[in-house]
């Protein structure tokens, strides 16, 4: 069964055009890396996504539900890239003020999250306080509270050193059922957190496929993603 399925994307800043005519489905359960440049178009594909912003033309369902419905939000989980919890909460308040949006009852998971994530020891810091690192760890607790089916990650591991990004890994590796689609411009990251592969270059999809294939195209998997990039 498809999680996602987004048909013929069109999206317009002014008069540039940064996403033309994307289509692609991804079934549940998939782990799917959204690849490219600066500016490619990727973070704008998975705001459209979470229905943060709507495209201009074509089609986004996830699991059947428009993305800006609720019932969408409930399935969801997003990470924007650079994400922010609110500066003047300490951080078991920007999990509580989660909690009470999500409807979430039992305070277990918001502890095991704290422990997980090496945030325990931080509790009582304003968001504003923390190391940018800290920051983003609060923001990654913060996006899978819920438990989300559908994972939406910006640039996960931007400002993490190795051993927070170990514990990250571990986390987005405990949700093996949910359905992940991660942006990022860095290959390892998508290779240690999921297994197919979207490449994108000027708002277009140039390249789909698995890890296994793009490894067994010959040169370096960095060099067949920078080929594939300029279309060659
Ligand atoms: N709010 C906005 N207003 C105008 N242009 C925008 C806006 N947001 C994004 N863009 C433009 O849309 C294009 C795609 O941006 P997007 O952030 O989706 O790229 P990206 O692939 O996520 O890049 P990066 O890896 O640098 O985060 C870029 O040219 C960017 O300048």
């Amino acid at each position: 069964m498809e999680c996602i399925k987004v048909k013929d994307l069109l999206k317009r800043y002014g008069n540039t055009v940064v996403l033309n005519g994307i289509s692609f489905e991804v079934k549940c359960g998939e782990k799917w890396a959204l690849l490219g440049p600066n500016g490619a178009g990727k973070s704008t594909t998975l705001k459209i996504l979470a229905g943060l912003i709507k495209p201009d033309k074509g089609e986004v369902s996830i699991k059947g539900h428009d993305p800006t419905s609720l019932d969408a939000k409930r399935l969801i989980g997003y990470l924007p890239e650079d994400a922010d919890p609110f500066p003047a909460l300490t951080v078991e308040d920007n999990l509580k003020f989660m909690m009470v949006l999500r409807g979430i009852k039992n305070e277990d998971r918001a502890e095991k999250l704290l422990e997980l994530l090496e945030l325990d020891k931080y509790r009582k810091y304003k968001a504003v306080e923390l190391s940018r690192g800290n920051k983003q760890k609060l923001a990654i607790a913060m996006a899978v509270l819920h438990s989300p089916e559908i994972l939406l990650l910006d640039e996960p591991l931007n400002y993490l050193d190795i051993p927070s990004q170990d514990l990250v890994i571990e986390l987005f590796r405990s949700f093996r059922d949910s359905t992940f689609v991660v942006s990022t411009h860095i290959m390892s990251v998508a290779d240690k957190l999921t297994h197919k592969v979207m490449v994108i270059s000027n708002g277009s999809i140039k390249w789909m496929g698995t890890f296994e294939e793009l490894k067994s195209m010959g040169e370096s998997v960095e060099k067949v993603i920078a080929k594939l990039i300029k279309g060659a």
